[in-house]
């Protein structure tokens, strides 16, 4: 059990890691190409979520966080033991809400840097926080699909 938030306290040093070097190293709206047309390392900071969605609404986001941050925790505690896959896939949740949390905290906007041409050319700044969020959560979803596979052929046995 203790594997998930030792993970996920990884995924958060490495998060304020990139964040502090964008932070300190790097003037704001400043672009490094990483791979040219790919893939940019560029100072950005978003007072919203996911695409600038609610600009300035941190109520909002402290509560959805400390929300998201409980359930994980408890489905942790639920799941952990008889799945790995799900384990893993909550920790990096909990490491990217708490990540950007952290953020919104201290600095009361989120920091970003991973400015991609992959998704189409308005795809939004996003971080190692962001990144790990969105893994879980599509772990999660496989984790779940494993699972109900796993109850389906089990009742057939
Ligand atoms: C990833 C969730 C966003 C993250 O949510 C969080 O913190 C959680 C813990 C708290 C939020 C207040 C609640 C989630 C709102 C749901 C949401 O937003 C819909 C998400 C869809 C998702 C499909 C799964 C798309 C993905 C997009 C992006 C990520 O691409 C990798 C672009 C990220 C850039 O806009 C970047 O500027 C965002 C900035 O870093 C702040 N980040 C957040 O608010």
């Amino acid at each position: 059990m203790f594997v998930y938030y030792l993970i996920a306290l990884v995924v958060i040093l490495l998060d304020q890691l990139t964040k502090w070097i964008v932070v300190t190293q790097m003037e704001l709206g400043q672009s490094i190409p990483v791979i040219e047309n790919f893939l940019y390392w560029t100072s950005h900071r978003n007072q919203g979520a996911a695409w600038g969605i609610l600009q300035g609404q941190m109520w909002f986001f402290y509560l959805i966080t400390v929300v998201v941050i409980g359930f994980v925790i408890y489905y942790i505690q639920q799941y952990g033991k008889e799945s790995r896959l799900a384990g893993t896939a909550l920790a990096l949740i909990l490491a990217g809400a708490i990540g950007n949390f952290i953020d919104r905290i201290f600095r009361r906007e989120v920091v970003d840097f991973a400015d991609t041409l992959i998704f189409g050319y308005d795809f939004p700044i996003f971080n190692v926080a962001d990144s790990s969020l969105v893994v879980g959560v599509i772990l999660v979803m496989l984790a779940t699909i494993i699972d109900e596979q796993r109850k389906k052929k089990g009742s057939l046995e």
